[in-house]
């Protein structure tokens, strides 16, 4: 039989406990959204396929629990990812503070080449925001990775943050989009044309 999809990615969700990891994953896979928190014990995941510049990707989405206790059981599962998203909570600063904390981790215990998002999360709650968009600008810059404020309430950039994901690790993978092999080609005929 045919295969269902042309790549498998994994990908994992890092950050404080209560940033909205879970809820992320639940609006993105099944698009739903609940108020009542259950803390994440050890690790989950869910699945979705999207379709990529016409590619059927999988995304097997991974959840850790962002509890210090569960710490030695996630940080196992991070070998394993092709991408990683950092989440922070829009009006949480400590969260943020601690996303250092999260890169270094993901230095200590990823892959070399794991690509890396930045995501600030409830940006629904812009009354409490304690964080300011910029400031996650310039720590996304400074790392020289992407960076969205997300909603999983309002689903407020959810299926863009996880497809910006998939695309960037698509063309690492060195299958080049339509999009990017259109502009390689022009890059070409640049080049010869101006005889460089
Ligand atoms: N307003 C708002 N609340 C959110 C959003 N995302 C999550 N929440 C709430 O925040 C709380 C924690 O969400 P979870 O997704 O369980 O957090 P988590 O990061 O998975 O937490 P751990 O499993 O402990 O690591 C829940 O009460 C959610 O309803 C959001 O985008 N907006």
């Amino acid at each position: 039989m045919a295969k269902a999809y042309d790549h498998l990615f994994k990908l994992l969700l890092i950050g404080d406990s209560g940033v909205g990891k879970t809820c992320l994953i639940i609006r993105f896979a099944e698009d739903n959204f609940n108020n009542t928190y259950i803390s994440t014990i050890g690790i989950d995941f869910k699945i979705r396929t999207v379709d990529i510049e016409g590619k059927k990707i999988k995304l097997q989405v991974w959840d850790t629990a962002g509890q210090e206790r569960f710490k030695t059981i996630t940080t196992a599962y991070y070998r394993g990812a092709m991408g990683i998203i950092l989440v922070y909570d829009i009006t949480d600063e400590k969260s943020f503070e601690n996303i250092q904390n999260w890169m270094k981790s993901i230095k200590e215990n990823a892959s070399a080449g794991v690509e890396r998002l930045l995501l600030g999360n409830k940006c629904d709650m812009e009354a409490k925001r304690k964080v300011q968009k910029e400031q996650a600008d310039k720590l996304a810059r400074e790392h020289g990775i992407r960076f969205f404020e997300t909603s999983a309430k309002s689903s407020m950039n959810v299926d863009e943050a996880f497809s910006s994901l998939a695309r960037d690790i698509l063309l690492k993978s060195g299958e080049p989009c339509p999009e990017h092999r259109k502009f390689q080609a022009r890059r070409t005929l640049t080049v010869l044309a101006s005889g460089k």
